[in-house]
């Protein structure tokens, strides 16, 4: 049976402030679909809901039809549903390996099989060789691609990406797109909050766009270069 994880109805509210209104969402396994909009949008917040991070005043979060809305983040991770967030936390003291092998034994894995999981992450995410280097010494992409490693370390079938590109330069960011590649034909469906239109447009199968917490509109790539709505709020002349 194909699992979707679904939110349904979500609202969340900071004092006498609205930040996510009755919003939608539904993300399925190989799927890249892409959550933007303006800052403060409510992306994050978004993401923090489906993860168990913030609890929201309406809503729920199903995978398949198992309703996961009144567990915790470690209980969600168990369950398949992973993120990274905007600041990479790796210990910065262990080398990647040990990192990797860390989160492999908080999902219960034995040494041997946690080891075979990372060698093929590192193959797949391109971090062979540095795997025995300290994660405070590695450079931005590298320490990027070492966080999205370690969320692979439970075998998730949904991957949240809090702006994994964010100050990666062109090469790096070129290099991301085939790591994203990876991950999908793992049939891991990946929910990216990215802003950079190019990498969104190039990788998304699907778009859905936040402004002031309500869902802007949602399509295909093209669908949403396109909508007026989306070009006047949000793209601008950058969409042109
Ligand atoms: N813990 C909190 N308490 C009060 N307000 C908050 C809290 N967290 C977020 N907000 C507010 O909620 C709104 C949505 O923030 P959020 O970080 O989810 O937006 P975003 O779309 O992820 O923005 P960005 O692209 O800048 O990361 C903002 O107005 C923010 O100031």
């Amino acid at each position: 049976m194909t699992h979707i994880l679904t939110a349904t109805g979500v609202t969340v509210r900071f004092g006498g402030l609205t930040v996510i209104d009755d919003v939608d969402l539904e993300l399925r396994p190989s799927e890249i679909l892409g959550l933007i909009g303006p800052n403060g949008a409510g992306k994050t917040t978004f993401v923090n809901v489906l993860s168990g991070f913030q609890k929201p005043q309406t809503g729920t979060i199903r995978i398949g039809d198992t309703d996961i809305s009144a567990t915790l983040p470690d209980e969600r991770v168990r369950r398949g549903l992973v993120r990274t967030f905007q600041a990479v936390r790796l210990f910065p003291a262990l080398t990647v390996a040990e990192n990797l092998l860390a989160a492999g034994f908080a999902m219960g894995q034995s040494r041997r099989a946690a080891k075979a999981e990372i060698a093929t992450l590192a193959a797949l995410l391109d971090l062979d060789g540095w795997l025995n280097t300290e994660a405070r010494a590695l450079p931005y992409g590298v320490e990027r691609r070492a966080g999205i490693a370690r969320a692979m370390m439970a075998g998730p079938a949904f991957i949240m990406l809090d702006e994994p590109a964010a100050g990666m330069n062109h090469e790096e960011a070129m290099a991301f797109l085939s790591v994203m590649d990876a991950i999908r034909a793992r049939g891991c469906g990946i929910l990216l909050i990215e802003h950079n239109m190019d990498i969104v447009f190039r990788l998304c199968d699907r778009v859905q766009v936040l402004r002031s917490g309500k869902v802007l509109a949602a399509g295909t790539p093209d669908e949403i270069r396109n909508h007026a709505l989306v070009r006047e709020a949000y793209l601008g002349s950058a969409a042109a």
